[in-house]
């Protein structure tokens, strides 16, 4: 068994429903438990800015799936959800699932990269990890309350219930 933490991101087509669906729709993942959620962050978007602001959260997710089979059930969400590939790397997009972690494995492969590249910089990332881990350790030996000095929350508001 397996903890992953699961980042889910949407800016567009109503946010909140998106996460708050693909959430569900992890839950429904077979061989596998949601066991903590964080809330909902309204994030101001990393990149061209000429976009909406994202709803962010992290889930753990108990897992028997080995990495690449998770991402294959994650990937399987977001298509439900209408999201196109060819949506550019760093535009708008309605649902965006990434691995954050998975235990403490380090995966470097043409479909995966764990932990997620961009975590360390991402306070839509790091915060909403935080609120359900506190006390993590990634494989590198970083105490993610580290990480979290050194990335300002970049006025982040976290979403009531
Ligand atoms: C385009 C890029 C990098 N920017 C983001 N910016 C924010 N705030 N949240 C995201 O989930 C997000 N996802 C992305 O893929």
């Amino acid at each position: 068994m397996t903890t992953a933490y699961i980042g889910l991101g949407s800016n567009l087509s109503n946010p909140k429903a998106q996460v708050r669906q693909a959430a569900a729709e992890i839950a429904k993942i077979k061989q596998s438990s949601i066991v903590s959620a964080s809330s909902l962050y309204l994030s101001k978007p990393m990149g061209p800015q000429d976009q909406n602001d994202y709803i962010n959260a992290v889930l753990a997710l108990k897992t028997e799936l080995t990495a690449i089979e998770l991402l294959d059930q994650l990937q399987a969400i977001e298509n439900a959800a209408g999201r196109v590939r060819k949506d550019n790397r760093w535009g708008a997009r309605i649902l965006d699932l990434d691995i954050i972690l998975f235990g403490d494995e380090i995966i470097e492969n043409s479909r995966l990269t764990v932990p997620h590249y961009g975590m360390t910089e991402r306070e839509f990332v790091l915060y909403p990890l935080a609120e359900i881990a506190p006390d993590l350790v990634l494989p590198s030996g970083q105490p993610l309350k580290l990480l979290l000095d050194n990335v300002n929350n970049n006025d982040m508001l976290k979403q009531e219930a």
